[in-house]
């Protein structure tokens, strides 16, 4: 029986640490699965620099300052949001779970954490929007080659309520992976992370016969329209004159990136390295962020990703100029171990960690975080 179907649960028994989440989905899941979450690119090198990164700055506390109130609120394009960080991007959910992205949305509407759904969520965005009603949603968009596509996605996801759009660029083509080319195993080749595709009419238009009847050609088409590598940034430009909603360019490590995505009209950038997934030996995203914020000059927010694990990650990353952060393994790892209890139990911990770090850092709201707190080893 899968821990999650275990009707005992109580806080009690679950995991506290990322390392121990992680333990708990790898004694769960078959090993294919598995490795698609926990490997990274080539030698695993850059999850590694993410992780050194975030433990070269450390926290200097101030003391004897007033920490009764506590305050994690923030502001971005005009929401007040209850936390500083979102559930990251993670496609092919049903691989963890059967009801897939269904139940992290579930969990952010409960809790007030927003959420940014895949582009390859193994749900349609739609069923997505349902189960979160009101609660703060943004879609993720892998640019698709065809131009009707991307309209269509962009169309479907304001329709549903998603508030922004955030566009992955790092990875048009799919890192070199050496735990699935071991495991042999690629999601969507077993029909996965199909939700968006297999309900849009101009990607069925597309189709010789329907998904049920030939679901191989059907996911082939759908690689295809994301293996998308003459994307470039009058690419970019053209997504944004294809929607109103606020647009994030997603996968900017590089401060010269930062500002041509501006130019092009990005209106928020966020330094991401995919989770160390794409590029093997790249700069840590941590490191990467101060030339990137000096870069944007207040032009536009920052958010980052890739090695959050902890609320002493998300107050160095916001020390250091991110308005915002993205979690992206904590909850899958959680999903699969315990389901809706795991991703709530993670997202909660994470919520509570991160006040403790506030107040026992000597400040009680956000908006006094700034690099003085850090000093860099
Ligand atoms: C299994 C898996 C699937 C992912 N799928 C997507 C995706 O569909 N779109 C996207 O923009 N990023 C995707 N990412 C990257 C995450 O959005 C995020 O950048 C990364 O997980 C952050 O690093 P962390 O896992 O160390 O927190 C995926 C990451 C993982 C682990
Ligand atoms: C066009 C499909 C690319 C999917 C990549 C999924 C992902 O982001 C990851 O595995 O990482």
């Amino acid at each position: 029986m899968n821990y999650y179907e275990r009707s005992d649960l109580s806080i009690r028994h679950l995991p506290v640490a990322f390392h121990e989440w992680e333990q708990k989905a790898r004694e769960i899941l078959a090993a294919g699965p598995f490795g698609y979450v926990y490997g990274g690119a080539g030698a695993g090198d850059t999850m590694i620099a993410n992780r050194k990164a975030f433990e070269r700055y450390r926290i200097r506390p101030r003391i004897c300052c007033d920490i009764s109130k506590r305050d994690l609120t923030i502001r971005l394009f005009g929401q007040k949001l209850q936390v500083p960080f979102f559930l990251a991007p993670i496609g092919v959910n049903s691989i963890l779970h059967p009801d897939g992205e269904l139940v992290p949305a579930r969990v952010c509407a409960q809790t007030g954490v927003p959420y940014v759904l895949s582009n390859v969520s193994s749900q349609p965005m739609e069923k997505v929007a349902d189960e979160m009603k009101e609660a703060v949603r943004w879609f993720q968009l892998y640019p698709p080659k065809n131009k009707e596509l991307t309209q269509s996605f962009l169309e479907r996801a304001k329709k549903a309520g998603y508030s922004a759009i955030v566009v992955t660029v790092d990875s048009t083509m799919l890192g070199w992976r050496e735990t699935d080319l071991r495991n042999a195993y690629l999601p969507f080749l077993e029909g996965h992370g199909m939700g968006n595709y297999f309900t849009d009419p101009v990607f069925l238009s597309q189709l010789k016969q329907p998904p049920e009847e030939d679901k191989q050609s059907a996911v082939l088409l759908a690689l295809d329209e994301g293996n998308n590598t003459c994307f470039t940034w009058e690419h970019f430009a053209e997504i944004r004159k294809r929607t109103d909603l606020p647009l994030l360019l997603k996968g900017v490590t590089h401060p010269h990136d930062a500002r041509l995505a501006i130019e092009h009209g990005a209106d928020g950038i966020i330094v991401s390295n995919h989770g160390g997934r794409q590029l093997d030996g790249a700069i840590g995203t941590l490191e990467a962020l101060p030339e990137i914020v000096q870069s944007a000059a207040g032009d536009v927010p920052i958010l980052l990703d890739s090695g959050i694990r902890r609320g002493a990650d998300i107050l160095k990353a916001l020390a250091l100029g991110a308005s915002a952060v993205l979690v992206g393994r904590p909850y899958a790892y959680a999903l699969a171990a315990a389901g809706e209890t795991g991703v709530k139990a993670v997202i909660e911990n994470l919520v509570a960690e991160t006040e403790f770090q506030l107040a026992i850092s000597g400040r009680s709201s956000l908006q006094e975080i700034d690099a003085s707190l850090l000093t860099k080893m």
